[in-house]
């Protein structure tokens, strides 16, 4: 007979925390986000050095809290920077774990997701998974074209929290996903907005890789001139090109913190720059939400504020102010993403779904 009760630890390592979570079936019995400063993790040369740290601070953490992790039933982490997939729960496997480890697509702090749940279970004979990672693509062709015919856009965003939110939205408002016109902005240390239409994510800001508005660690969109001088000026090697947009751009870059509380405390306490790029940031978030809007015509059945930055009750309003003309405004503080990730690997567990096998499922075709 099959198991009724299982125990699952989730594990969401984002670019400035790593956040943990002990479920019982859908019920969470412990949650923690583990903040990381930008001193301490920029201490490691690339993301995935993080590997030791961060897993020895999760199991510090359960220890502490009195956890026996033989309990356990399954590890479910999130997912990186793989090959294009389409959504789901995944077997963790030895090609995802290479995929994640040479960051297939880029380095990114959900890289260590799976790698550190596949670690862990097989210590303890159990199985684990990854559950729609950032790769997810489900762009429409026309979404595609980047303008520059050997660059092809790609879609690498906030799926997890931006899907679990989207459903919850629906939830609320009495409708299904699928038959939803949805705007999903997710504001954590990365940002991305995402034109959800009938459930499927068809255009989206790579916010990973120089897309879109900035955020407290990411450039997003630059003057492309010019970053092209500043590759060949002879002063940065590629490497920390790449780093400077994606871990030491935006609040990083400007005022030194990746950190949106400590920046709203040098705007009371007087700091001129600190305001002007706070509001910077909310008038590009503003203005990308305008772009997806046009993606689906103006027809729109809701703008959904999510992750950490939406806890900032001044950024929400100065976004809301610009776009509530075009929908109603939905404010998600924090995100859904512990919870999605133990909902997906509970549904392979009671044999809902079975785990997809990376990266056999269908990969996106590429359009010209
Ligand atoms: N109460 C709050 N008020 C304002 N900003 C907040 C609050 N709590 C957290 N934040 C900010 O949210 C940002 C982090 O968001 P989040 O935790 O969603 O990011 P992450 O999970 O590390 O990265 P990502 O979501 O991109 O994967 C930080 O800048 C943090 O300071
Ligand atoms: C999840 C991809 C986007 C980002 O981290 O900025």
């Amino acid at each position: 007979m099959a198991n009724s009760e299982y125990r699952l630890l989730v594990i969401n390592p984002g670019s400035t925390s790593t956040k943990i979570g002990i479920f019982d079936n859908e019920r969470g019995v412990f949650e923690k986000t583990i903040r990381h400063n930008s001193e301490e993790i920029n201490t490691y040369e690339n993301i995935i050095d993080q590997y030791e740290f961060r897993k020895n601070v999760i199991l510090e953490t359960l220890d502490q809290e009195g956890f026996n992790i033989s309990k356990l039933d399954a590890v479910v982490g999130r997912g990186g920077l793989l090959r294009p997939i389409v959504g789901g729960t995944y077997s963790v496997n030895d090609q995802m774990l290479e995929d994640l480890r040479n960051g297939f697509s880029g380095e990114h702090a959900s890289n260590l997701g799976g790698i550190i749940a596949f670690e862990i279970a097989s210590q303890l004979n159990i199985p684990s998974f990854i559950v729609d990672p950032v790769v997810v693509d489900e762009l429409q062709p026309v979404a595609r074209l980047s303008g520059v015919p050997e660059i092809e856009r790609k879609s690498i965003f906030h799926a997890l929290n931006q899907k679990a939110v989207a459903r919850r939205v629906s939830k609320q408002l009495n409708q299904r996903y699928e038959d939803l016109r949805l705007i999903v902005t997710h504001m954590g240390g990365g940002i991305t907005v995402g034109v959800h239409e009938n459930g499927r994510v068809i255009d989206v800001n790579n916010g990973l890789h120089g897309e879109g508005p900035f955020s407290p660690e990411r450039a997003g969109t630059v003057p492309v001139g010019d970053l092209v001088s500043m590759c060949f000026s002879g002063h940065y090697y590629a490497d920390e090109i790449m780093k400077k947009l994606v871990g030491q751009a935006g609040f990083v870059g400007y005022l030194g913190t990746n950190d949106a509380v400590k920046v709203e405390k040098m705007i009371k306490e007087g700091n001129e720059k600190a305001e002007l790029v706070y509001e910077a940031m909310a008038y590009q978030v503003a203005k990308e939400i305008g772009a997806a809007s046009a993606v689906l015509s103006g027809r729109v059945d809701a703008i959904i504020l999510t992750g950490g930055l939406a806890y900032g009750k001044e950024f929400v309003e100065k976004i809301t102010e610009r776009v509530k003309w075009i929908a109603d405004v939905i404010v998600h503080p924090g995100e859904n993403e512990l919870q999605a990730l133990a909902e997906g690997g509970l549904r392979v567990l009671r044999n809902e779904e079975d785990a997809k096998e990376y990266p056999n499922s269908p990969i996106v075709e590429k359009v010209i």
